[in-house]
């Protein structure tokens, strides 16, 4: 039987606490088949939409994100953790299990308007994706759609994503933390 996106993904138990089952897409990523299939299926909703740039959540939301703007011929804008970006930015905080983390983006790195696509590797609570989100907006532009290899429902991101209007895409999900 031919093998699908979710058949490629690796699970390692115990990483990066006890008793989380860490969903890895190196293994994915690593294998030509698989990467080209999951880039193809990430972006087969939104062709012949107009979308005006792709954005990434770091780290492996770059990695998608960087291959779906190549396909779209789009630019491709980084939401980078807070620090790395060299140029003016705006900060969007988020809480994590533990605490609370901030991303950035350029302030000049979208347009009013725009139709932007945001892609990362894994939708769980949410919260990175609801920062990317408010960020965009913040600058004027539109989320077209929010792209995602593994959704993990039991999280709650999908609903707390659907909650704001957003159309969320995901190629697979997995049950249970
Ligand atoms: O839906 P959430 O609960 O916000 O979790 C999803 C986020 O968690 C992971 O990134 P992580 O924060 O581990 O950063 P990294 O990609 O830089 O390792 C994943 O790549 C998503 O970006
Ligand atoms: N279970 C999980 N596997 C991989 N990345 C994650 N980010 C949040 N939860 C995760």
């Amino acid at each position: 039987m031919r093998k699908t996106v979710k058949d490629y993904i690796r699970t390692i138990v115990d990483f990066p606490h006890e008793g989380i089952l860490f969903r890895d897409v190196t293994t994915l990523f690593a294998d030509p088949r698989g990467f080209r299939m999951c880039v193809d299926q990430l972006l087969a909703p939104y062709a012949g939409l107009r979308i005006d740039k792709v954005a990434g959540l770091e780290a492996r939301g770059f990695i998608l994100g960087g291959a779906v703007a190549h396909q779209l011929s789009t630019g491709f804008i980084p939401i980078r953790k807070k620090g790395k970006l060299p140029g003016a930015t705006i900060s969007q905080s988020y809480t994590l299990e533990y605490g609370e983390a901030v991303v950035e983006v350029h302030d000049d790195a979208m347009q009013p308007g725009e139709k932007v696509l945001l892609v990362d590797d894994l939708l769980a609570t949410g919260g990175t994706a609801e920062a990317g989100i408010r960020l965009i907006e913040r600058l004027g532009a539109q989320v077209v759609g929010c792209a995602f290899v593994v959704d993990l429902p039991d999280l709650g991101g999908r609903k707390r994503l659907e909650a704001m209007g957003m159309e969320v895409h995901a190629l697979c999900a997995f049950e249970g933390l």
